[in-house]
């Protein structure tokens, strides 16, 4: 709502919203817990591998980046199954382009992972 005069609690309220945005995402969209396991993964192997801090500041933001575009996913695949339960050809397309935005980021971020890493691991073998 706008036009209200700014409040702290509401902005906590706002904070306690979005952590339940989290908490679904984690709940109910699967994708997530793949994203979860994959961040995982890299974290360990950033530290093993003790990368440069640009190499950690380019690996979060591309974790960051598939988050927020899963939760974006999330939030219109939840908004099209409210407006639209029957099958329609915007619903598809609208939930396929969703889909593909956090695909792009994600094979985006496989492959900053590699430029990172690979050389990190032929290191260890050669
Ligand atoms: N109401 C609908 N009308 C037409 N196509 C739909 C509709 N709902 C989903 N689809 C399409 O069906 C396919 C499967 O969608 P669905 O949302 O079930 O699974 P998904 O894309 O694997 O996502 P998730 O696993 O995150 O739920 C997608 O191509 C989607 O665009």
């Amino acid at each position: 709502m706008k036009n209200q005069q700014f409040s702290l609690q509401d902005r906590i309220k706002s904070f306690a919203y979005a952590f339940n945005g989290f908490k679904i995402l984690l709940i109910e969209e699967h994708n997530a817990r793949i994203h979860v396991a994959a961040t995982i993964v890299t974290i360990v192997a950033g530290i093993y591998f003790d990368i440069a801090a640009i190499e950690w500041m380019i690996i979060l933001l591309c974790i960051g980046a598939v988050f927020a575009l899963e939760i974006i996913n999330s939030a219109i695949e939840n908004l099209a199954d409210l407006v639209c339960q029957e099958k329609n050809d915007f619903v598809k397309k609208a939930k396929d382009l969703a889909a593909a935005a956090v695909l792009t980021a994600a094979i985006v971020s496989v492959v900053i992972a590699m430029f990172i890493f690979v050389p990190k691991i032929m290191a260890i073998w050669f």
